[in-house]
């Protein structure tokens, strides 16, 4: 079973430090903007030189030649996984999995099809989408698919359908992860870690609920025993 995937949305190296120096573990993490758009690329570096995996989450949403471009750098960083938007479409998607994958063959490019902040509401009225939000989502999916990634962001709500939809093989990574206990911030579709086992997701990612713990490590167990069973 995967490990949950910790959102490191810290905004210095410090900070990082402080909260890896608490785990005995390997651990996967994901790096995103604050943090990346701080530190820069060493960042990546020095995380996976302690022996950590990584996605790198910098979402990118671009025309086809700068994503591809973009790609190529991402891709001489060796990260497990990295990630597009979904919307930016087909093309761009192919020219990011060209680029990424003839530099890291082995890391998986993902994309983003609704963020689990949004809702119903979000998807009709500001999108003007004709498609509900299941619908929304396993469109993106479907696209992903055919322009050749390794899988989509969600929320667990949707993985069944996704992998019904694309495959079993095809990855369903999963934020908008909460206790019952937490509180849900600024998400909107919100799943326990064992609820998102039920639902058959292949790796979750938990921030705010295992960052700003007392206990992290302790939170993390949590995390980690409810999801893996
Ligand atoms: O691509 C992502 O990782 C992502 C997509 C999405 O739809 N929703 C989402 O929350 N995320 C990221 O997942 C993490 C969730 O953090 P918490 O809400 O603190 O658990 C954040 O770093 C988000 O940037």
């Amino acid at each position: 079973m995967n490990r949950p995937i910790i959102a490191l949305d810290f905004e210095n190296r410090e900070q990082v430090e402080q909260f890896l120096n608490r785990f005995d573990e390997s651990l996967f993490v994901k790096v995103g903007m604050e943090l990346f758009y701080a530190e820069g690329p060493q960042i990546v570096q020095e995380i996976h030189a302690r022996g950590h995996d990584i996605f790198l989450d910098l979402k990118l949403y671009d025309i086809p030649n700068t994503v591809g471009r973009a790609m190529s750098v991402l891709g001489g960083l060796n990260v497990a996984m990295t990630n597009v938007h979904a919307h930016g479409g087909v093309a761009m998607m192919k020219r990011a999995a060209e680029s990424f994958k003839d530099k890291n063959p082995d890391g998986k490019l993902i994309a983003v099809t609704q963020l689990t902040s949004m809702n119903e509401l979000n998807v009709s009225d500001e999108q003007q989408s004709k498609l509900s939000l299941d619908d929304s989502v396993e469109h993106l999916a479907r696209l992903t698919l055919s322009a050749g990634l390794d899988g989509v962001v969600s929320s667990p709500l949707e993985s069944k359908r996704i992998h019904e939809t694309c495959g079993d093989d095809f990855l369903t990574v999963t934020p908008g992860i909460r206790l019952s206990e937490d509180s849900v911030d600024d998400q909107v579709r919100v799943v326990t870690p064992d609820e998102s086992r039920a639902l058959g997701t292949d790796y979750i990612v938990v921030g705010r609920s295992i960052t700003t713990s007392e206990d992290p490590v302790g939170k993390y167990k949590v995390v980690k025993s409810l999801w893996q069973g």
